[in-house]
């Protein structure tokens, strides 16, 4: 029998996020040349690349952060590229980046207060604290007093409280200690075992291997691999190059 295959443009529409064809630009200077990839339900993809690659650019311009860029962004089969970044996340698209976004003179409730509820499926403070353990006993500590790893949870706490369902992350391990790196794996590995589709920046090829489904490789704002990482051992070496230095 012959197996159901969808065509394409319907498994676009049943997707979370699917781009093609992306192009950006900084003033005259282009930074992405054409950038296809989908990612499905409950996926987790990891974008990776060398500095300058073009890998924050794909996020920003997901979210509608980037005025100049042509091509087309779906959230869930719907071209949202007329959409400003605040009608995404009404859509269920939630973005953290890399400098995370925490307001260092607010206490840590008030950050989460912050974020608005967008939808019925925002997580309520307890599931985050469940998430993230470390920031329940921190409620009232001042953002500016958190380690950095602690404004990473509070971070994506925040868009996790706003009912974003597809998460893009921007570096999420940057400069934390191994334990604290474990502790956001977890977090992310939780979430994708709740449904969330998460698409992340990242450098740090062990917690690549340890949460992702598949990498798209970036060089020179195109895509030149897309791989699952199912076979890690193998894959380990062919993903190497593209972070070597
Ligand atoms: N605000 C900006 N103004 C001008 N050029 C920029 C700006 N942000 C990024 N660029 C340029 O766009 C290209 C892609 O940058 P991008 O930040 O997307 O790379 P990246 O792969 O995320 O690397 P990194 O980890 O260094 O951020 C680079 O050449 C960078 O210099």
């Amino acid at each position: 029998m012959q197996p159901l295959m969808l065509d394409p443009e319907r498994r676009q529409a049943s997707l979370p996020l699917a781009i093609s064809n992306l192009k950006a630009w900084y003033g005259e200077v282009q930074a992405l040349f054409g950038i296809d990839f989908t990612v499905s339900e409950g996926e987790v993809v990891v974008l990776l690349g060398r500095n300058g690659a073009g890998k924050s650019t794909i996020l920003r311009v997901i979210m509608g952060l980037l005025q100049r860029q042509s091509g087309q962004v779906l959230l869930q089969g719907r071209e949202v590229r007329s959409l400003r970044p605040s009608e995404r996340a009404h859509l269920g698209l939630g973005y953290c980046p890399e400098e995370r976004g925490i307001f260092a003179s607010l206490t840590v409730a008030e950050n989460m207060a912050l974020s608005p509820r967008l939808g019925g499926s925002g997580m309520s403070d307890d599931e985050i604290f469940e998430l993230f353990p470390n920031l329940r006993s921190r409620t009232r500590h001042l953002g500016g007093q958190l380690s950095g790893g602690e404004q990473q949870m509070l971070a994506i706490g925040r868009i996790l409280r706003s009912g974003a369902r597809t998460l893009l992350l921007d570096e999420p391990t940057e400069g934390l200690a191994p334990i604290i790196i474990r502790q956001i794996e977890q977090a992310i590995t939780a979430l994708k075992q709740r449904g969330y589709t998460i698409l992340l920046v990242e450098q740090n090829l062990a917690f690549v291997l340890g949460v992702a489904d598949r990498v798209v490789a970036i060089e020179n704002g195109l895509v030149v691999d897309n791989c699952p990482t199912s076979e890690a051992e193998r894959i380990e070496a062919r993903l190497s190059k593209y972070i070597a230095v």
